[in-house]
């Protein structure tokens, strides 16, 4: 596997396969690998000549700084695993490389709605963040397709309207969630929970599959409350859990208001103790 932290370099490296008629599959990452990723790199791999992988914690999509400090780094492993995954290129930039004139944004992007719903709501200017730096990955690395995992449902949302409005012609393709034997989602925050804070992680798990299993007996008022009391009860902040449904043009809406059948339970809460923060979600 190259390995890149020049964006000159990595460059240069693209334009020779490019032009030798590779076609190229993106797995843009924050690093602390898991098998989630290690699934977006083979489903990279099974659809395309060359796959770049990027590590890359980017400050400008963390509105909470004490997630920043925290946020898991495993390089060597990451490297590691990676290299048994078969990934052709991997892209480790600092924040230097990645912002050198500074992270104040030069552009904002018109996410709509998605900017002030859910994780737009919890997360103030997060999704602009990761749109900086996404619309610069993809500048970089000119991918044909780019491949991100439903388990951040609302970045592919996100993402794909970030593609529209700078009119990349980049596939993205939307890989299934990759979960724990138990049901807990594969996450790379999930290594910041003692043994303890990990089993009680599986209560946001819980919450959904007991949504998706009664959501066409009961009122969807009255699994969205027990869901959130569960959480509350058991040691969690919640920040949402919600029913939605995603229109073709990509916009979310919240059926109980529009009488159209939900498609997805989604939830977002903090583990008290540890102070972390989990989202997840499911097609119903
Ligand atoms: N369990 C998973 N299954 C499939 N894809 C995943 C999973 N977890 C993360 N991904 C995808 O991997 C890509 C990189 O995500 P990222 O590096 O932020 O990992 P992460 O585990 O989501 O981290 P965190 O949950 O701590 O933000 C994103 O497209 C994300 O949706
Ligand atoms: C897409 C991404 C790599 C942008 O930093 C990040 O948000 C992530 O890992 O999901
Ligand atoms: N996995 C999405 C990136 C983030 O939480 O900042």
């Amino acid at each position: 596997m190259y390995l890149f932290k020049r964006k000159d370099e990595l460059e240069r490296h693209l334009t020779t396969a490019r032009n030798e008629g590779k076609h190229i599959g993106f797995v843009p990452t924050m690093g602390a690998l898991h098998r989630g990723h290690i699934s977006l790199i083979n489903a990279a791999k099974e659809n395309s000549d060359l796959v770049v992988c990027s590590i890359f914690v980017n400050p400008t999509q963390f509105n909470d700084p004490k997630d920043f400090e925290k946020y898991p780094v495993t390089i060597d492993q990451d490297v590691q695993m990676l290299t048994e995954a078969g990934c052709d290129v991997l892209f480790l930039p600092s924040v230097q490389e990645m912002y050198p004139d500074g992270l104040t944004a030069k552009m904002h992007y018109d996410f709509g709605t998605l900017e002030t719903i859910l994780e737009g709501a919890a997360r103030p200017g997060h999704f602009q963040g990761v749109g900086q730096v996404v619309h610069q990955l993809l500048n970089l690395v000119q991918p044909d397709k780019l491949f991100m995992g439903q388990k951040d449902l609302q970045q592919c949302l996100v993402i794909n309207r970030l593609l529209k409005i700078i009119h990349s012609q980049v596939e993205l393709v939307i890989c299934p969630t990759i979960r724990e034997n138990d049901g807990l989602a594969m996450s790379s925050r999930n290594l910041r929970l003692n043994p303890a804070e990990r089993v009680n992680a599986l209560h946001l798990y819980q919450g959904l599959s007991y949504i998706k299993h009664h959501f066409k007996k009961d009122s969807l008022k009255d699994l969205k409350e027990k869901a959130v009391k569960d959480l509350k009860d058991s040691g969690f902040e919640v920040d949402y859990v919600e029913l939605i449904s995603i229109l073709e043009d990509g916009s979310v809406i919240f059926p109980e208001n529009a009488g159209t059948t939900p498609l997805y339970a989604v939830v977002a809460a903090r583990e008290i103790s540890s102070g972390v923060r989990l989202i997840d979600n499911m097609q119903l």
